[in-house]
């Protein structure tokens, strides 16, 4: 019988921050991690640092492998339910703001483009104009 996923808020999530009781919220998703934190490759440390908090960006800076986000995927125990007040999604949507960023630096270097080739221009048509000028007087 398939259940509804358990539902978790930040506060339920931060009680669970010690080593022998390790949840962490990564992409929205509860983990708990107690069973995995001697197994962990990268150190037990890293994963308490985490313990009970949002790890989406620390998870994902790392690039953990295929094979990391499926043991992680084991470790799923719920959902996290957000409540008004709490923090941001942590990178949550990691393509995003660089591509906003990407697009808008884009647009600027356009511009500078424009008005780059529009001074070229300018300075040729004048240059052209002034041999012109030389060639009428000689
Ligand atoms: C429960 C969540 C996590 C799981 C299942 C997990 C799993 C793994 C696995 C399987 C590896 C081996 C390399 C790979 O396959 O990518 C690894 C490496 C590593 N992990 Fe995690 N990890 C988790 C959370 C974290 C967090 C929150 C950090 C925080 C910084 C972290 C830091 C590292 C580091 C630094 C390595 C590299 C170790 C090395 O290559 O020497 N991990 N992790």
């Amino acid at each position: 019988m398939a259940t509804a996923p358990k539902e978790f808020t930040y506060q339920d999530v931060a009680e669970h921050n010690t080593k022998k009781d390790l949840y962490m919220v990564i992409h929205d998703k509860i983990y708990d991690a107690t069973k995995f934190v001697d197994e962990h490759p990268g150190g037990e440390e890293v994963l308490l640092d985490v313990g009970g908090q949002d790890a989406t960006e620390a998870f994902e800076d790392v690039g953990h492998s295929d094979e990391a986000r499926e043991t992680l995927e084991q470790l799923l125990v719920g959902d996290l339910k957000r409540q008004p007040g709490d923090p941001n999604p942590k990178a949550s949507q990691p393509s995003l703001s660089p591509t906003a960023n990407t697009s808008s630096a884009g647009l600027g270097t356009a511009a500078y483009a424009v008005v780059f080739i529009g001074g070229l221009v300018a300075f040729g048509a004048y240059q052209y104009l002034q041999q012109q000028q030389q060639a009428t007087k000689a």
